[in-house]
């Protein structure tokens, strides 16, 4: 699905100090997983994320996507590329001014998809994330966990093969972090769409992921598969975000597999 082979990206601009924001990753992301990216705040998550769209251009190494080589490709190539990879983030991003439905709606209208067409998606797009009842409304009249919701149905209105998913809970209670984890988790399931999620909370993974990659400093530091999703995996609590924040990244897989496998 997607591959990075040795990416590295380096950030400064010229009589600045440079700093190195990722270091020679390769990594692979499987088709129809739910792939984690977990680290500490500053260790190159997001760039990382970023750079398997493209949004990010690495300064070394390849990007590739579906059989397809990114790196070399100019940004009117990457447009078609991107429609095919939804991004949702800590902050929702939508748009105030539109109703919930004409912001599903806006990718559809940047394509150039006419009208009819874009209406119906975006209904098919909110009834998937369980908002057909808010489809008049207006942001501000939404919960953060619904504002979420929009956003999943926003990114899911092209039909993306990919979900990159950047610290979609992290501004949510730990409540509305279980429901939206379930909106992906069906999604995955229902549609084949592979997720990517980076996060810093050790429960996020816990609960949803089949493979993790941990970052350290810019480097990939481990990577492992967690034991099957099963009734028993999703349904206890673990410790909470607070706590996996402040957990050293060398114990992430001991406390990720180590906690699946009491429940075992
Ligand atoms: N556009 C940029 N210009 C300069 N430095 C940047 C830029 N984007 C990220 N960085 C730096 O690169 C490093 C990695 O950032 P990145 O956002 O990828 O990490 P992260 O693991 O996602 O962190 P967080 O969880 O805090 O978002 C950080 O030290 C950050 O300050």
């Amino acid at each position: 699905m997607i591959s990075l082979k040795q990416v590295g990206k380096t950030y400064g601009t010229p009589g600045q100090e440079a700093f190195s924001a990722v270091q020679d990753v390769s990594l692979h992301i499987k088709p129809g997983s739910i792939h984690g990216i977990i680290g500490e705040s500053g260790a190159g998550k997001s760039t990382l994320l970023r750079m398997m769209n493209m949004l990010e251009r690495p300064d070394t190494g390849q990007v590739w996507f579906e059989g397809l080589e990114l790196t070399g490709m100019t940004e009117h190539q990457l447009r078609e590329i991107r429609r095919q990879s939804g991004m949702i983030f800590q902050q929702f991003n939508l748009l105030h001014n539109r109703t919930v439905a004409r912001n599903v709606e806006m990718p559809l209208e940047l394509a150039g998809v006419p009208g009819k067409q874009r209406r119906q998606r975006a209904e098919e797009c909110l009834a998937i994330t369980g908002l057909t009842d808010k489809a008049r409304q207006y942001p501000a009249a939404l919960s953060g966990g619904q504002k979420q919701r929009v956003a999943i149905a926003r990114a899911l209105a092209p039909n993306p093969k990919v979900l990159l998913c950047d610290e979609p809970t992290s501004s949510l209670d730990p409540r509305t972090t279980i429901d939206i984890l379930s909106v992906l988790r069906e999604i995955n399931r229902s549609l084949g769409v592979t997720i990517v999620i980076v996060t810093h909370e050790m429960d996020v993974v816990r609960r949803l992921c089949d493979e993790v990659t941990v970052m350290e400093g810019g480097r990939l530091t481990d990577q492992f598969m967690l034991p099957s999703r099963g009734a028993g995996r999703h349904g206890e609590g673990g410790a909470s975000g607070d706590e996996a924040a402040l957990s050293p990244p060398a114990s992430y897989r001991e406390q990720l597999l180590g906690k699946a496998g009491e429940r075992e």
